[in-house]
């Protein structure tokens, strides 16, 4: 599932965009030291970092479409990157095991939060491959793309301004990408039409609901 997600609102960017101008970034291949194909810029300050990171977690936690569409069960901290003129990060797939502070997480869901207009900058856009088809993402700032860790993706090179995101992982209750989907649709149509059914028809579809979320979900 792809899902565009309006994630942060006016005082979080502001306060995103004021830790990414007061803060050094660094090369960011400190994290993936083998990688040929990223060239962009990271934040690793301690306090800034961990300020991104409980930003980012607290949006995700109080939304109800990501949390419908993902069920976040571990977070990765999320990271501020940015990519100046000349930088993008050549196709690739993201690691299957990260290790983070608080030990392994799989990634199953990765996640960009733009955090400059998309006018301030020209090239930045991140494509997913799909088949032999693209899907292309450069989005308004605040707004989340989630997609599946699974893809061979991509971020064009900047060639004008800078393109500052935030980045995270995360690791979802329900592993399989279809279940997922179908969970999400589900919950979807049962809170659209919900109202409309007859109460008995509506309690026993958020009893499949919760069923099969059970069946599916990988614990706790
Ligand atoms: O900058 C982005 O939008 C994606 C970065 C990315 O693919 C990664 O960090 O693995
Ligand atoms: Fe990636």
């Amino acid at each position: 599932m792809f899902r565009l997600i309006p994630l942060l609102a006016e005082p979080e960017i502001a306060e995103l965009r004021a830790i990414a101008a007061a803060h050094q970034f660094v090369d960011g291949r400190i994290t993936n030291p083998h990688s040929t194909v990223k060239n962009n810029l990271q934040l690793h300050d301690g306090p800034a970092q961990a300020r991104t990171a409980e930003i980012v977690r607290a949006a995700i936690l109080a939304n109800d479409d990501f949390r419908h569409s993902v069920y976040p069960k571990a977070i990765a901290p999320a990271m501020l990157s940015r990519y100046d003129v000349g930088m993008n990060y050549g196709l690739h797939a993201d690691t299957a095991l990260m290790q983070l502070p608080r030990g392994l997480i799989r990634a199953d869901v990765s996640c960009t939060v733009f955090l400059s207009d998309p006018d301030s900058y020209d090239g930045g856009a991140l494509r997913v491959t799909l088949g032999s088809g693209t899907l292309t993402f450069k989005e308004p700032a605040g707004t989340a793309i989630v997609y599946p860790s699974t893809t061979l993706h991509e971020v064009e090179p900047v060639t004008r301004g800078a393109r500052l995101v935030a980045l995270t992982f995360i690791q979802s209750f329900v592993s399989d990408p279809l279940k997922r989907d179908m969970l999400y649709e589900l919950h979807e149509v049962a809170a659209l039409e919900g109202l409309k059914m007859e109460f008995a028809n509506y309690t026993r579809l958020q009893a499949v609901l919760s069923n099969l979320l059970r069946r599916w979900s990988d614990g706790p």
